[in-house]
């Protein structure tokens, strides 16, 4: 340890009775209920004393701002916070952009810092764990994936002793929301709408239902049940707005449902990821997961599967797992740190697959897809195609048995160069029984 740093450490100590000063970056949905649940506990040794906010007069006259002690000081300038005598910075603003810099400096100054930022953590986490352990303070993340489900605290203490090898799920709330509502009947454009007014949703919302925010979340988790460090752009996703009423129905019809799901599994050297719309068994309990309840299942060579579920999105939940950080920080916790390795990616996935297609009607449709599927090696399992549709924009679906999802994504690029196909042709995995997510 280097003579600043232990004179950081003495400083620290002779602090240890004394209050723990605490900065919020971001006073919106998440940093709002953040000093709501730090106004209803008053935890002692911790004061919140400085907020920094753009347009910071705006949040100052908002509602949330009344449960705000007047001691606290309002700022939009970084540099009040970044020179002032605060002991944890506390970010919840989101992106990287302005945000790594300062978090950087705040480190840097010898302040801990909570965030519940997965984008951040998921991209630049690494690099800024090392500038925490060079200057002996914290960095703690146990908001940014799935909310306030204590995933993240309970891999690091709980499973640091297992192998894992696989990690499935949900985990981002507005997917599923708005798919457990579009299963009761809602239509996709109301109830984003809600999941944005209701705060679960993220400031550009293509970050939740294209797979942005689960990527990084699958990723953040990987780091550190799999200690496999994944390139976030490397993992395939799949956008969750091309799913229509029309799929919910096959779905059932199949005895399932559809999700957004969140997998990656160590095979070797690689690791398979993958974060989509899938169908998954009515049986499931990943199937009876409304609203913004997330579900990860971790699996371990050891100790087997292990699930955590509960509130994933929203300012309150998440603000459990931010103050939870905050008091490990203010008591000096230390986590238990393993070696990470990078590891390559594949989005590749052995399942049956379902496919959704929608064409003008016309003779031979059928054998040609048929014929592309034979061509690469999938075998059909069944052909579903309800009643009551036109003819000039007919969907149907047919579903393969278990292949390589590259081997199907072969098929459909012929498929989909069909004069008569009217939309690409959507195509899920089918999660089995079998699945660890089950
Ligand atoms: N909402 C949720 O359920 C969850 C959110 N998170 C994460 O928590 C973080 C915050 O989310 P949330 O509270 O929902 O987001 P909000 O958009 O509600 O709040 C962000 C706040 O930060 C301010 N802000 C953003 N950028 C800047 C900037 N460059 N300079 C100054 N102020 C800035 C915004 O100001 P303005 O109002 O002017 O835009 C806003 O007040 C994100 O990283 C998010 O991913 C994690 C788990 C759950
Ligand atoms: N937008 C995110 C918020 C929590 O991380 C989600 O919906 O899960």
């Amino acid at each position: 340890m280097t003579t600043k740093q232990k004179k950081r450490v003495a400083a620290k100590k002779s602090k240890s009775d004394s209050v723990v000063k605490v900065a919020l970056l971001g006073f919106g949905t998440v940093g709002g209920s953040v000093a709501r649940v730090l106004a209803a506990s008053r935890f002692p040794g911790v004061q919140l004393t400085h907020i920094f906010n753009r347009n910071v007069d705006r949040k100052r006259s908002s509602e949330a701002a009344k449960l705000v002690p007047g001691s606290v000081v309002w700022t939009d300038n970084i540099d009040v916070i970044l020179r002032s005598d605060v002991d944890v910075v506390i970010e919840l603003m989101g992106g990287l952009n302005p945000v790594e810099g300062w978090l950087r400096k705040a480190l840097a100054a010898g302040k801990s810092v909570v965030t519940a930022n997965k984008q951040l953590i998921a991209y630049r986490g690494t690099g800024l764990a090392k500038i925490a352990a060079q200057h002996n303070v914290h960095l703690l993340h146990g908001a940014a994936v799935a909310g306030g489900v204590p995933v993240i605290p309970g891999m690091l203490q709980g499973l640091c002793g297992d192998q894992v090898t696989r990690l499935s799920g949900i985990v981002n709330g507005t997917c599923n929301y708005i798919l457990s509502r579009m299963e009761a009947g809602a239509d996709y454009a109301t109830v984003l709408e809600d999941a944005q007014q209701l705060g679960y949703a993220e400031a550009d919302p293509s970050a939740d239902v294209d797979g942005y925010d689960a990527r990084a979340k699958l990723c953040i988790l990987s780091r550190i049940a799999m200690h496999a460090e994944l390139d976030p752009d490397a993992v395939a996703m799949q956008t969750i707005s091309a799913i229509e009423a029309i799929d919910f129905s096959y779905a059932k019809e199949l005895n399932c449902t559809i999700r957004q799901v969140s997998r990656a599994e160590l095979d070797g050297r690689i690791v398979h990821a993958r974060v989509a719309p899938m169908l998954v068994p009515l049986a499931s309990p990943m199937a009876w997961s409304h609203g913004t309840q997330n579900m990860v299942v971790v699996s371990g060579k050891f100790g087997g599967d292990v699930v955590f579920s509960g509130h994933g999105a929203g300012g309150e939940p998440t603000a459990v797992a931010v103050v939870s950080d905050l008091l490990a920080v203010a008591q000096d916790c230390k986590t238990v740190q393993l070696p990470v390795r990078r590891r390559e990616v594949t989005g590749d996935f052995f399942a049956p697959h379902y496919l959704r297609f929608v064409v003008d009607d016309k003779p031979g449709i059928v054998s040609a897809i048929s014929g592309a599927l034979s061509k690469v090696g999938a075998n059909i399992d069944s052909l579903l195609q309800r009643r009551g549709y036109p003819k000039h924009r007919l969907p149907f679906v047919v579903t393969t048995e278990p292949c390589l999802s590259s081997t199907i994504e072969r098929a459909l690029a012929s498929v989909a160069r069909m004069d008569c196909m009217l939309e690409k042709p959507l195509c899920l995995q089918m999660l089995e029984v079998e699945d660890k997510a089950e």
